[in-house]
């Protein structure tokens, strides 16, 4: 309500306080009258700005005598992880985290101990084997916080992580992919018998959910040798897919603020709208998948998806594979396995709508090799112009946004002739460096696969240098030959089976950054092309 004007008014009229003139709120007392019957809100503001004082005096003493106080950055960012925790919040911290290094250079401050680097030199000073960088404090809130609760991601004890890697990376090596490849068919199958369905409504499709669909009963086949069904169902089977995107705003934000987590947990666990409960919910899943499943494998024999491999190893040699191994595994390829690879998917599938040319020519040779589509793994190892259209989508588009945070070991380190004392905090984002123009030259910002057919060696050397969607080093993903495989075998179906239009050509996609960069509005019309499938 607008507030009268008492300009021509007495000035005793004036001074009386104003009274709300609707009936309903004639008792409500404001301005000065209220302050007047609440000294005890004046004390409070009092203590309040005192406090605020002091905090402020102590932060600014604390950055002055900080030795990585020339490090450029917004003010605010000095003073508190508020500033990062604000940016993130808004969901496109991969721009603005590329728009930072345009304004500061190359390192830059994020908060009173994160700095932000973007310089493909920084990659091998952090990544490499061996450079002791372990994960920051971020990744605690990816876990329950009880220590043995630990997972392969979220690990940050170094020996243990090297130890669990050392015992189960033969199941996700590139010589065992091939023996997935027919649980990624079988899934296939079922994808475009739904998209069939679908294809030349009226109505535009959601192509993320369906491929989220897809990248999850994929990860169920291979791991289990049954889909979780949401293809099947065509719909979000207990609001697994909700649970996982609460888990990921809870896990991203409270990260941020890490000591927060065991007390936030253990109070929001019991909400099942929290991010909290969506983590419970889903290791209730993931056991309760595990023990079903074991249960009938004990009965029936073995298919050889990951979790029979997984048993066989248990049984000969359990101190090798632990019940609890296990189930930390099953529990990366859903939590890790499933959203990845879907947002991958959609980046290949959207920058082909985009771009009908590189479509156009990636369905040529395609058809040329094998008109179905249906294209063998070992087949796709050698057709280079659908390997450089997989890698330049995840290049213009890598599923995760925010930078890989890794802690300066004892003793410190030199990072881009800057010496960073032990306990900082530094990383990476995937995005400034697939955007970094000096190793992508001036059209980074383009999707044009031929880059990396063209290129002359040096500078393709510099680009796979600086191309990291899968991170790196010793925290590599261990999935990523299985998601080339899930990519390299639906992208070649799709292309040859339909037609997309973007429901909304002239405008780009818009996505939303909780570790994951996912597209909200992706819709598409699908129609079906002639082929002989
Ligand atoms: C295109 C799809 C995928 C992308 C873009 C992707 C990306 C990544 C990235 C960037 C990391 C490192 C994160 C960090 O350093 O903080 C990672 C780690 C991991 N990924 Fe993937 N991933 C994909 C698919 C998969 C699949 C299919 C699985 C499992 C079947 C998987 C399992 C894992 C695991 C277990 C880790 C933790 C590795 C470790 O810390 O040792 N990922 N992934």
């Amino acid at each position: 309500m607008k507030r009268p004007s008492t300009k021509n008014l007495p000035i005793e009229a004036r001074l009386l306080p104003f009274r709300c003139p609707c009936r309903s709120f004639k008792d409500v007392k404001v301005g000065e009258e209220a302050m007047l019957e609440l000294p005890g809100m004046q004390s409070a503001v009092l203590l309040g700005v005192v406090v605020a004082s002091f905090w402020l005096v102590y932060k600014l003493s604390e950055a002055a005598v900080d030795p990585l106080r020339s490090v450029p950055g917004p003010t605010l960012a000095r003073l508190s992880r508020v500033w990062y925790l604000s940016q993130v919040r808004r969901g496109n911290f991969e721009k603005k985290n590329i728009e930072l290094h345009e304004q500061y250079g190359p390192i830059v401050r994020i908060s009173p101990d994160h700095y932000s680097l973007a310089d493909p030199a920084a990659i091998k000073q952090v990544y490499r084997i061996n450079s002791n960088f372990e994960k920051s404090a971020w990744y605690e809130a990816w876990k329950h916080p009880a220590p043995e609760q630990w997972t392969t991601f979220a690990d940050r004890n170094v020996k243990r992580h090297a130890d669990t890697r050392r015992r189960l990376q033969g199941l996700y090596a590139m010589s065992s992919v091939s023996q997935y490849e027919k649980f990624v068919d079988q899934t296939t199958e079922v994808l475009l018998s739904r998209m069939d369905d679908l294809a030349g409504n009226a109505q535009t499709i959601n192509m993320t959910f369906w491929l989220q669909y897809y990248a999850f009963d994929v990860i169920g086949n291979i791991t289990f040798s049954t889909p979780f069904g949401f293809l099947e169902k065509g719909e979000d089977i207990d609001n697994i897919l909700v649970a996982l995107e609460n888990n990921l705003l809870y896990s991203t934000l409270v990260g941020i603020f890490p000591e927060w987590h065991p007390r936030l947990f253990q109070w929001l666990q019991k909400l099942p709208g929290s991010g909290a409960g969506a983590r419970v919910k889903l290791l209730r899943f993931v056991a309760d998948t595990i023990s079903i499943k074991w249960a009938e494998k004990a009965q029936v024999g073995d298919s050889h998806d990951f979790l029979d491999r997984l048993m066989e190893i248990n049984a000969k040699e359990p101190e090798k594979v632990t019940e609890y191994h296990i189930f930390a595994m099953v529990i990366g390829n859903v939590f890790a396995g499933s959203d990845t690879t879907a947002v991958s998917l959609s980046a290949v599938v959207y920058n082909l709508i985009r771009n009908p040319n590189v479509m156009q020519k990636l369905r040529q040779q395609i058809v040329d090799i094998e008109p179905t589509g249906k294209i063998t793994w070992k087949q796709s190892q050698s057709m280079p112009y659908l390997l450089a259209v997989i890698k330049e989508a995840l290049r213009v588009h890598p599923a995760t946004g925010l930078p890989l945070w890794r802690v300066t070991p004892r003793g410190g380190a030199q990072i881009l002739d800057r010496f960073f004392p032990a306990g900082s905090v530094v990383g990476i984002n995937t995005w400034t460096m697939h955007y970094n123009q000096d190793v992508f030259g001036p059209d980074a910002q383009t999707f044009r696969p031929e880059r990396w057919l063209t290129a002359d060696a040096e500078t393709l050397k510099e680009m796979n240098a600086s191309y990291m969607p899968f991170g790196l080093g010793t925290r590599t993903c261990l999935g990523r030959h299985i998601s080339t495989l899930e990519m390299c075998k639906l992208v070649p179906r799709l292309v040859v089976a339909y037609d997309f239009a973007l429901a909304k050509p002239k405008k780009e996609w818009n996505t939303s950054n909780f570790w994951f960069v996912r597209p909200t509005d992706f819709h598409v019309y699908v129609t079906k092309r002639k082929s002989e499938r």
